[in-house]
């Protein structure tokens, strides 16, 4: 371990510091989230396929205390049943408390273990924007909101000065997770403790502050920001919101209003008192939490939204061949690529957007090739007219991208397993063409 790093501990932790480096002995806390969307935490409990124990962080967090390894392979996780995540690291939405109906901002979001607590939190009458500044990382975050079934999202890929002054005044609540030089990551990436120095931490801090600047126009009247990070430092903790409060007397630090972790350090303008700080000896690897609220009034800058696009007789048939209800969808076209959701499509300028609601197909040469995505989303789960429930057997040949020989209704079908859909595929009547995406397949 570095000596500076823990030098700059001792100095944090005094009498707390043993029990620090105690912990350094220990494997990481690990843990993971049930999927609103989907499924309720006592109902995913009940499956028993890990040891789970309730997470101090949040109502729907997991703390795993047996030594299960590949979960992320596990069908459950597959369905998008649950999202695994240090039990910490959901503390930072537990302090947002997104509620039906939000509008939010995850400004920093991938690979989306708060952006999909966020959707689940808001539901279906709510609205996530989740951006990621790096393209890998935005791709890893679509594939996350994807598999837990979210629709009612946007997901860009852009800087945070490109993206905010397109958004004043329109959230109800903003996450800003910053970048950090990840000192509560140090058991679990190898390259945080390799990357870290004195000098970083203060670049770090230079970069939340600048991210913050962006973000904080983008809130209402009484909209609140969270500020996380998953490092220990002051110099990207307390006091970049020291900082951040000197040139935002609009913004009141308010309190976290929880009882896991401790509170932080006192400095200039933050009350220790009202911010939360997670170590490892707090049953977590380690989190920062502030929290704020906007005093003024932001009036909201002009937002155009898409018409919902007119449907094409080949996809009316497709939609109403697959669906039982359409009615409080908006759909919308770009380059035969047709998606839904409940929400107005947003239209953004010179956003780069990955993938905005449902990517529910393609058009290709006079008919609708659909996407995975259709099939696993929470909010088309239970309206499905064409389905098939697979058994164990079938199911290991269907991740392994094989074909079903099954009687079933002809054409594309909703494919689940216990309940839950899996995928897709088209059936011939007698044998069922696997469209689990080759990405995903087993070997
Ligand atoms: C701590 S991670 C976010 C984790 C995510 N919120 C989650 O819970 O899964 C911080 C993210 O900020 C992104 N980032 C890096 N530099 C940035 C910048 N200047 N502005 C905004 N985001 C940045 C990183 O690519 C990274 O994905």
């Amino acid at each position: 371990m570095n000596e500076q790093f823990l030098a700059r501990m001792r100095e944090l932790l005094g009498p707390d510091y043993d029990a620090y480096v105690e912990t350094l002995n220990n494997p990481p806390f690990r843990g993971l989230r049930a999927n609103l969307l989907k499924i309720q935490p006592d109902a995913l409990v009940k499956r028993q396929f890990a040891s789970l124990s309730p997470s101090p962080f949040a109502q729907e967090g997991f703390v795993l205390t047996g030594s299960e390894t590949g979960l992320g392979n596990h069908i459950y996780h597959r369905q998008g049943l649950f999202y695994m995540q240090e039990p910490s690291a959901s503390s930072a939405v537990t302090i947002l408390d997104p509620q039906p109906g939000d509008w939010v901002l995850d400004l920093c979001a991938a690979p989306g273990g708060k952006s999909t607590q966020i959707a689940a939190r808001i539901g279906q009458s709510g609205f996530l924007i989740a951006n990621e500044i790096d393209g890998g990382r935005a791709r890893v975050l679509m594939s996350n909101l994807e598999r837990l079934g979210v629709s009612e999202a946007v997901i860009t890929h852009a800087s945070p000065e490109r993206l905010c002054p397109q958004l004043g005044g329109w959230m109800d609540k903003v996450l800003v997770d910053a970048p950090c030089s990840g000192e509560g990551m140090f058991k679990k990436e190898d390259r945080a403790l390799a990357d870290w120095s004195v000098e970083h931490v203060r670049a770090c801090g230079q970069r939340q502050q600048k991210i913050l600047e962006s973000a904080v126009f983008t809130l209402k009247e009484q909209g609140i920001l969270v500020y996380s990070t998953c490092t220990y430092a002051p110099e990207e903790n307390e006091q970049v919101i020291d900082q951040f409060l000197r040139k935002h007397p609009e913004m009141e630090l308010i309190d976290c209003s929880v009882d896991f972790g401790r509170p932080g350090l006192s400095t200039g303008l933050v009350d220790g008192a009202k911010v939360r700080r997670i170590f490892p000896m707090d049953q977590g690897e380690g989190h920062f939490v502030a929290k704020l609220r906007k005093t003024v009034a932001q009036p909201a800058v002009r937002q155009r939204f898409f018409k919902s696009a007119p449907l094409s007789s080949i996809v009316r048939e497709f939609l109403s061949d697959q669906l039982t209800d359409l009615s409080d969808l908006h759909f919308h076209l770009e380059q035969d690529r047709l998606s839904l959701m409940r929400h107005e499509f947003i239209q953004l300028e010179n956003i780069p957007v990955l993938r905005q609601g449902v990517m529910a197909g393609e058009i290709v040469k006079n008919r609708v090739e659909p996407h995975h995505h259709f099939y696993m989303s929470a909010l088309l789960q239970d309206r499905f007219k064409n389905t098939a429930a697979l058994d164990e057997n079938q199911l290991a040949q269907y991740l392994q991208g094989l074909p079903l020989t099954a009687a079933a209704p002809r054409g594309f079908l909703c494919l689940s397993y216990e309940g839950y859909p899996v995928g897709f595929g088209k059936s011939d009547g007698a044998v069922i063409k696997n469209k689990y995406p080759k990405g995903l397949r087993t070997r």
